[in-house]
């Protein structure tokens, strides 16, 4: 990780992020960036005209004559530096046309590449604890994409004015450009010391934003809602929000008194040069190594170069802090493309018709788990059955069945789909064969329809919309939404509504069975539906199963009587397996479980 390393690493990294930026934006809006290049040169060439300009009309301003005369010789001079003043201004305000366009694009930009980072990966890679802390970094590196393009240019065009004041400066006497290097050197080593400072706090902070940036998520998000108010928990998410910032804040706020001496340290040395750099011109002024007009013209020089480089020291360092930023989105968006982290296009084709998934001496581990949350699984699923999984909470229903789908691979054993290991099977064929009503499901914001098709190719065709919705009952709800089918399920938006939490249930079976996939999987599919929705559904799988394999993880026992086939599991471990009259008798674990269930 980045941050394992020192501000020398990311000094280092500062070029090739700049490149991909400037790809990114090339990318993204060509013209502007051309725009922004030539105006910030442009605006540095207008600045050196104007200090040639000004150099030239100081000769006849500081020379002899009458007033009149030495105003009407400089006059042309003072009439060019005026134009170059204007002209580099003009520039300017193009320069900042480019990053107006610029600037809404590339956030833009990255924040589709992190997203489309974030969905790329496979479901496994989402179990490393570090994949939630990289996505909330990097999301902190889109926002400060946006910040770059406007350090990109104010670096670019202080650079610029920099080196047409050195430039200058050389011209008119090469002894000059030592007088401007002694007066800028201290601000830049101080800007220096201030960048590492701010880099060491960000480290400090870094988790403790993570952790904070997690609660303002839970806090503005209405799902929560119900959970917080009604238990009570708003005093104490108050306090705990209050006591990370404040922890946060006061680790910030350390760091000023060391930012304080750095800055007084730097102004003091920046004034003792800038006192020397003056000694030397009136020194070489008055042995008349240089003329007056010279003289003034570098006391001008001087004071732009100093402007200059107070915006590219104060830019550099704005820059390194948020390429520390974008170093973080960039090593997700990567990790998004390495193929060991993206779901396999290159294996095997899997048939659309599946006659048998085969489980064989699987285990599987989650990571920092000292325990398999799978043993040594061996099962077999054949089309046309309808097989219950039931078992105590974590006893690995939902990891079996996530192993079925190809969503885990195995680490050791085999899941097959007719003789094709899922671990060679191309990930893209498989999941378009599959369909799964999980535990947590999303409420998508899109319309009644979208909801239902979501995951298919995009249909004109409503009839199969509406059979699906008929087979989870709720054609009558939809039929009596405002818009019907095109009825937005989003509450928080104008003109959409949202839908109880057993109808949403029920859309999200509606979506499984519209796939009418070769495997079908319910991890707890009613546990939100009234009795009526729940009859429904099962007898709905009942009718529909002929046509593939159905999976159904349930702990309402008495739903697992539609089974053909019940897997008892124990701590990973598959202990029983039978028809329901048969396990209901057979005083094991299934046994135990349903008589609990009714002693009430
Ligand atoms: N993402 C994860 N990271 C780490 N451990 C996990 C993860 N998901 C599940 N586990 C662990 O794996 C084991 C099996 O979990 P699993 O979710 O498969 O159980 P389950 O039988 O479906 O439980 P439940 O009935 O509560 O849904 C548990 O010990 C659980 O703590």
């Amino acid at each position: 990780m980045l941050e394992e390393h020192g501000l020398l690493e990311l000094v280092r990294k500062v070029p090739a992020l700049l490149v991909r930026f400037l790809r990114m934006a090339w990318s993204a809006d060509r013209r502007a960036v051309v725009v922004l290049f030539v105006a910030e040169i442009a605006s540095g060439a207008g600045a050196a005209v104007l200090l040639t300009m000004t150099a030239k009309a100081m000769g006849p301003l500081v020379g002899t004559g009458t007033v009149a005369s030495r105003v009407h010789e400089a006059g042309p001079y003072l009439i060019g530096a005026g134009c170059a003043a204007a002209f580099a201004r003009g520039a300017h305000a193009f320069g900042t046309w480019a990053e107006d366009r610029l600037r809404p694009q590339l956030l833009t930009a990255a924040d589709r590449a992190l997203i489309h980072a974030a969905l790329s990966v496979r479901l496994e890679v989402y179990n490393d604890p570090a994949f939630t802390q990289d996505r909330e970094k990097a999301e902190t590196g889109v926002v400060r994409s946006e910040r770059l393009v406007t350090e990109v240019q104010v670096f670019l065009g202080s650079l610029i004015r920099l080196v047409a004041a050195g430039g200058v400066l050389a011209g008119l006497h090469p002894l000059m450009l030592g007088v401007l290097m002694l007066a800028v050197l201290p601000s830049g080593a101080g800007a220096v010391v201030r960048a590492r400072i701010e880099y060491r706090t960000h480290l400090t902070v870094s988790a403790g934003r993570t952790v904070k940036q997690m609660m303002r998520g839970y806090a503005a998000n209405r799902h929560f809602g119900d959970e917080m108010h009604g238990n009570g928990m708003i005093p104490y998410l108050k306090f705990w929000y209050d006591r990370i910032t404040d922890t946060i804040d006061a680790k910030i706020l350390a760091q000023t008194p060391k930012q304080l001496r750095t800055d007084l340290l730097s102004y003091a040395a920046s004034g003792v040069c800038l006192a020397g750099a003056y000694g030397v011109l009136a020194w070489l002024t008055v042995s008349g190594r240089v003329s007056l007009a010279v003289s003034a013209t570098v006391i001008v020089a001087v004071r732009q170069a100093l402007a200059s480089v107070r915006d590219l020291l104060a830019y550099t360092v704005g820059l390194l802090r948020h390429c520390l930023y974008l170093a973080d989105w960039e090593r997700f968006v990567d990790n998004g493309r390495s193929p060991e982290k993206v779901p396999r296009t290159d294996g095997k084709t899997v048939p659309p018709v599946v006659e048998t998934v085969r489980v064989e001496k699987v285990s599987y581990w989650y990571p920092n788990k000292p325990a398999p949350a799978l043993d040594e699984v061996s099962l077999t699923f054949q089309r046309g059955e309808v097989v219950a999984v039931v078992g105590e909470n974590g006893s690995g229903k939902s990891t079996l069945v996530r192993l079925l789908l190809g969503l885990y691979t195995a680490e050791k054993g085999t899941v097959s789909w007719d003789g094709i290991d899922l671990a060679e099977a191309n990930q893209g064929t498989l999941s378009d064969r599959t369909a799964v009503v999980p535990q947590d499901f999303a409420c998508w914001p899109l319309s009644v329809r979208e909801n239902v098709t979501l995951g298919q190719p995009r249909t004109w065709d409503d009839e199969a919309v509406w059979e699906a919705l008929a087979q989870v009952g709720m054609v009558d709800v939809v039929r009596e939404l405002p818009r019907g089918l095109d009825t937005l399920l989003a509450r928080e938006l104008w003109g959409g509504v949202t839908l109880s939490g057993g109808q949403w249930q029920r859309v999200a079976c509606a979506r499984a069975l519209y796939r009418q996939p070769a495997l079908l999987v319910l991890d707890e599919p009613t546990s939100e539906m009234d009795a009526r929705g729940e009859h429904q559904i099962f007898t709905e799988l009942k009718k529909v199963a002929r046509d593939r394999i159905t999976v159904v993880v349930t702990h309402r026992l008495d739903n697992t009587r539609i089974a053909d086939r019940i897997v008892v599991m124990e701590h990973g471990r598959v202990t029983e397996q039978g028809p329901f009259d048969q396990l209901v008798t057979a005083g094991g674990l299934f046994q135990e479980l349903y008589e609990l269930s009714h002693d009430r």
